[in-house]
């Protein structure tokens, strides 16, 4: 009875399990277990992994609780062991617990690395990367070869973001034998992962699962790879003439001094890998879906090269100057977003105090999981949820930049993802630009399955045969 009492009164949820709490329902795709569970339990739903308590909210009303109206008692992060290894001593944004320190980055992170001026700058590069991709597919156009479209708009993602944020190429070889992309696809899967020793403590130092071991070596690579960077910084000198690159950017404050907290190179690693991550999984994954239900739904396929052709005409490449006027690409963004947010379950949030939610008590410390998924496919709130049709969203006022907690696959509120506007021009510019200079002939079977991780994309790589339709 003393123990009731001091949890008060918990949202409703399935009956655990003695220690594994309600771990053995999820299996690989969490956020479709959890949608499941949810419709018999609630949009606020209570359920312990382990000996950790989590809240799984599942509708626009109950996200906006936690990510609006409580938005300051949910701002935390847990305490995840991938953050243990790979933050530099949590010295990151993504996965660092509200503090001053997480506020003065949040800040630079808006004002000097990813402001609208920074994000135009670096407009001439993904130009000069789009019409790589381009010729490429051309090639295969002539040739009238499948390409694994997957694999290439992955590649080409990476490209951006290691130009973006190192400032140059650089050769898969120069990070590891496994290439930039496996890299990266490690750690987000890493940090995604269930790591047992989170929810049962003791088994943190046992590591049955290795994911420790995995963290630690995957920390020296990315230590090692990202110290050259920086070392081949200082030795090219500053160029005025050049853009500054994320690198330049902050190596000039490093070294000005004039940071209003200890600004080392260890902040600068930390946040190297926060960009890489968060710029290049999300982009790819979110141009592949686009372009999955675009294959599977012709008349929305046609209806947007039609717009295209209206807008930029068959002269001529589409231009980020062309982007506003595509509004049909816009909703089609939206329903891709709505059934395919790529990170499915956003990043867990952690409450910082004990709090009153919807008269439900929530004690310090509990994680909170979004299912932006499960809202996205809400039957309460849209027709029809599990068909892909753009224009549901004429002469609606929703959108997907977090005042509209139907739809969040950015999230909201003061962890809101701060690289939406750089992530937003990236796949808008990639998906019309496959759209309008080709058409698609697709050659493998076009299932849906997914692959989970922090970011969610195709179990199985999407591929097609591309005809150039561009009279140039
Ligand atoms: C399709 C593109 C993208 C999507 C869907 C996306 C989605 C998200 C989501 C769901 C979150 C967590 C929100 C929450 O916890 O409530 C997030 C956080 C974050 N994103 Fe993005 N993102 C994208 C692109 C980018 C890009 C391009 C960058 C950087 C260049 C970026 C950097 C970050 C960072 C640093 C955070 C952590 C913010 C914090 O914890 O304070 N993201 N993103």
């Amino acid at each position: 009875a003393r123990r009731r009492k001091k949890t008060g009164r918990l949202p409703p949820g399935p009956k655990g399990i003695p220690v594994l709490g309600n771990l053995h329902m999820l299996g690989k795709n969490p956020h479709q277990d959890l949608h499941r569970i949810a419709k018999d339990h609630g949009p606020i739903m209570y359920m312990r992994f382990g000996f950790a308590p989590i809240i799984v909210v599942s509708s626009p009303e109950a996200a906006e609780l936690f990510l609006k109206t409580h938005d300051l008692v949910f701002a935390s992060r847990p305490p995840l062991q991938a953050s243990k290894y790979l933050s530099w001593g949590n010295r990151d944004l993504v996965f660092g617990a509200y503090s001053p320190y997480w506020r003065d980055m949040r800040k630079l992170f808006t004002l000097e690395l990813l402001s609208a001026n920074k994000i135009n700058s670096f407009r001439p590069m993904r130009k000069e990367e789009l019409d790589l991709f381009v010729e490429s597919l051309k090639e295969a156009s002539r040739i009238h070869a499948a390409v694994d479209l997957s694999a290439k708009v992955a590649s080409l993602a990476v490209q951006m973001s290691c130009r973006m944020v190192f400032g140059k190429k650089y050769d898969d070889k120069d990070i590891d034998e496994r290439g930039f992309k496996a890299v990266i696809q490690e750690a987000v899967k890493l940090a995604a992962l269930p790591n047992l020793g989170e929810y049962f403590p003791f088994l943190g130092v046992l590591d049955l699962q290795g994911l420790t071991r995995r963290m630690k070596s995957l920390a020296k690579v990315f230590d090692k790879f990202f110290e050259k960077v920086m070392d081949d910084h200082v030795q090219a000198g500053d160029n005025p003439e050049q853009v500054k690159y994320i690198v330049d950017t902050m190596m000039s404050i490093m070294q000005s001094g004039e940071c209003d907290f200890q600004f080392d190179r260890r902040n600068i690693k930390a946040i190297m890998l926060n960009l890489l991550i968060g710029a290049t999984d999300t982009t790819s994954a979110s141009v592949e879906w686009i372009l999955t239900e675009l294959l599977r739904n012709p008349t929305v396929m046609k209806k947007l090269q039609k717009e295209l052709e209206q807008v930029v005409g068959l002269k001529r490449m589409v231009e980020e100057s062309d982007l506003d006027q595509l509004e049909y690409l816009d909703m089609v963004l939206k329903e891709t977003f709505r059934l395919h947010p790529s990170g499915p379950l956003l990043i867990p949030h952690y409450s910082r105090e004990d709090s009153k939610v919807n008269g439900y008590d929530i004690p310090k410390g509990t994680r909170v999981i979004i299912n932006a998924y499960a809202i996205g496919r809400d039957p309460n709130i849209w027709t029809d949820p599990e068909m892909f049709v753009p224009e549901r969203f004429i002469g609606s006022d929703i959108d997907f930049k977090g005042k509209h907690f139907q739809l969040i696959p950015f999230g909201a509120g003061r962890r809101g993802c701060p690289g939406m506007q750089m992530g937003l021009i990236q796949i808008r510019l990639i998906a019309s630009q496959l759209v309008h200079c080709f058409d698609w002939q697709v050659t493998n079977e076009l299932d849906m399955n997914e692959e989970f991780g922090l970011v969610v994309s195709r179990v199985n790589h999407l591929m097609a045969i591309p005809t150039f339709r561009l009279q140039i």
